[in-house]
Parts: C-alpha cells; structure tokens; sequence
C-alpha cells in the first residue's frame, strides 16, 4: 500500500497485443528550461525541509490572513458576517459556495447557541470540511496495466512539470512509468519531456513532426506491450475558448481509446490555483469537453486565491487527486480537505 498512491490488485486485462515501433529518439542532454526543473534529488537535508503542513500554511497565508484576522476578537454581529462575506468573495470561493457558507454558519451559530468568535471561527472550519471532503479522492493505482492518465490544461498550468513530479513519486513507489510527449505544439515541450526523460530513466515516446493523438496511441500501445505500470500523456495548453483546439483534445482522448478498450482511465485537468474564477470556468469547460476524472491545482503557494477549492466543491465538484504549493517535488501532495481548511483557518 502506497502512502501517495491508492494500490488496487491488479485486474485481467484484454490479451495484450503485438509490440507497437515506438520513436524514441536520443536526443543530446541539453541544460533542461526554467519550466522543467530538475527534480532531484527527492531528498533535501533534514534542516532544509519543511513538513508539508507548514509549506501548505505558507503558501496559503497571503489566503489565510485575510479570513483569519476577522475572528481575531470579533463580536458576533452583522459586520462579522458582512466582512466573512467581502472576504470569502475575495478568496475566490465565488458568490455560491460564499452564500452557502454564510447561510449555514448564521444557522449553526443560532443552533448551537455559539458566543464568542472563536467558536464560530471553528463552525467555519467544520463547514468548510464538509464542503470540500466530496473533493478528496486517493489516487489508485494498479487497476489497469497500464493505468493511462491524459493530462490537459491551459498554457504554462503547470501539466508537464507536475507530470515530471507525478512520475518520479510514481517510479519511488515501485511503478514503471511511461510518458508520452503529447505536446507536439511546442517543440521545446517535446524536447523538455525527453530530457527530463532521459536523466530519470523513464522512457517518453515522442514523434519529431507530431499528431498528437498518434503520439498517445503509440504510447498506449507500447506501455500494454511492455507491461507498463503507468501511461501518462502530456498534452499541448490550450484556452477552452480555442474550440478547434478542445476538439483536438477529444480526439486524443477518442483514439487513447482506441489503443485500449475503458483508456484513457484518469483525464485530469491541470490548474492554476492562483488563478482563481477563472480556474473554475476552466473546470467547467474542460469537464463538458472531456469529461474530467480529477484535477490538480497547482501554484497554491503566495495566492489570495486559494477559496477557489469552494467554488469547484460547490458548483462542479470534479476530485482534486492533488495540490501543489511549489516547484519542487514534495510541493505536489494529495489533497486532504481537513489539512486544507486546517491551513487556511488553523
Ligand atoms: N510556484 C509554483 N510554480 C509552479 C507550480 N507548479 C508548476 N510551477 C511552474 O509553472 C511554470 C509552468 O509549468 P509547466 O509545467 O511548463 O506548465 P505547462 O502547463 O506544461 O505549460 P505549457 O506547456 O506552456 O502548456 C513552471 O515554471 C513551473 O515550474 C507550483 O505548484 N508552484
């Protein structure tokens, strides 16, 4: 059993079928872009390293401080709630979860006869649990051989360096990973991939003049030859308003398919969690276009934004399988609402 990932015993799967050419061209060690940083050495001295809390507190702060500084000897009264209510928005929760949460505290503060702030400051933080749990969601592993993971998002989201972060937890972990360079938009995408690839020791399958949805059909097709614990396709950024662009993303999707029957079994979407509203119109379109399995919120770290999380809870609750608050590779975490809201509101 994993403590990053959920393992499930391993399913019969369809005969596997013949060994498909896989283009995996050498390609000279080049120093990798700021976009990909190198991601070792996992472990960092003892006195450098933060506990996860303490880095997802910090990240969270600029976040936290707006809502925590309200309670901070507050009467219980109009203002209180006026002032939650200016904050939250602030935060990105957005006008629904923001009037949710409001409604249901007013009435948990009449039930159960609270006095003092503090007490409603701890009501907030059970609300708030309870909003955001339906949202976490272990990521299992190992019931498909391979588990094939289509990754999207928009530009500069952060898809390829969390895909970097995944794999090397994924390859700690005992898992043969396979990634398929599905960026084929932007060549130094490619060539990142690779690179990253070849230092690591993980295998990516790329094409120099790329379709992208061959590219991921070629990956499916050598990871089931290979026996591959984990496919992962990278896919170029695209803005949801690029239609032609989200129907080149359900291609992909159609033809992962089609290299193997119930693929792709995780389609992810990426975001950027400091972009807060804008995130949760990602979400929604993504979803419609794909019909999304999970997300991953990235860049939490230094945002106001970080009440966005309520928003997707309460308007389209997709999992969130993981949350970063940096660029290295312990910033990537599975998300747990109680340590979310406990570093928000702790
Ligand atoms: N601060 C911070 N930066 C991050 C985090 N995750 C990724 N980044 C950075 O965000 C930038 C963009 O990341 P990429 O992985 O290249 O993003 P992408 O979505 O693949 O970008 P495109 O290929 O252009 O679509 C890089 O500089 C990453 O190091 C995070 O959690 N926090």
């Amino acid at each position: 059993m994993f403590s990053f990932f959920k393992k499930k015993p391993v399913a019969p799967e369809a005969p596997v079928a013949p060994p498909a050419p896989v283009v995996a061209p050498v390609i000279a060690a080049a120093p990798l872009p700021d976009s990909m940083p190198d991601l070792l050495p996992i472990e960092e001295p003892a006195e450098k390293k933060q506990s996860w809390m303490a880095r997802l507190k910090a990240g969270l702060s600029k976040t936290s401080n707006n809502l925590s500084i309200l309670f901070v000897g507050a009467k219980i009264d109009d203002d209180l709630y006026d002032e939650l209510e200016a904050a939250l928005l602030m935060s990105d929760a957005g006008v629904e979860a923001t009037g949710y949460l409001l409604d249901a505290l007013k009435r948990k503060v009449k039930d159960d006869k609270l006095l003092d702030a503090a007490a409603v400051k701890t009501a907030l933080k059970q609300l708030l649990i309870e909003l955001l749990a339906p949202l976490e969601r272990p990521f299992e592993l190992g019931r498909h051989t391979p588990t094939v993971m289509m990754i999207s998002g928009v530009n500069g989201a952060g898809k390829t360096t969390t895909i970097g972060k995944l794999a090397k937890h994924m390859q700690t972990h005992g898992q043969s990973v396979l990634l398929a360079a599905g960026d084929t938009f932007r060549a130094a995408a490619r060539e990142q991939l690779m690179v990253w690839g070849q230092r690591n020791n993980i295998t990516v399958v790329s094409q120099a003049s790329g379709d992208p949805a061959a590219v991921s059909f070629d990956a499916v097709q050598s990871g089931k030859a290979k026996g591959t614990d984990v496919v992962m396709i990278d896919t170029a950024g695209r803005l949801p308003t690029q239609l032609h662009l989200m129907e080149e993303l359900k291609k992909i999707k159609r033809v992962i398919g089609k290299g193997m029957d119930g693929a792709p079994h995780e389609t992810l979407l990426v975001i950027d969690g400091n972009t807060g509203q804008n995130a949760l119109a990602q979400v929604k379109a993504f979803d419609d276009a794909l019909q999304l399995s999970g997300l991953i919120i990235t860049k939490l770290d230094g945002t106001a934004k970080g009440g966005v999380l309520a928003a997707i809870a309460r308007v389209r609750p997709v999992p969130v399988y993981f949350i970063g608050v940096g660029e290295k590779i312990e910033d990537l975490q599975p998300f747990v609402a109680a340590e979310f809201v406990e570093a928000l509101l702790g």
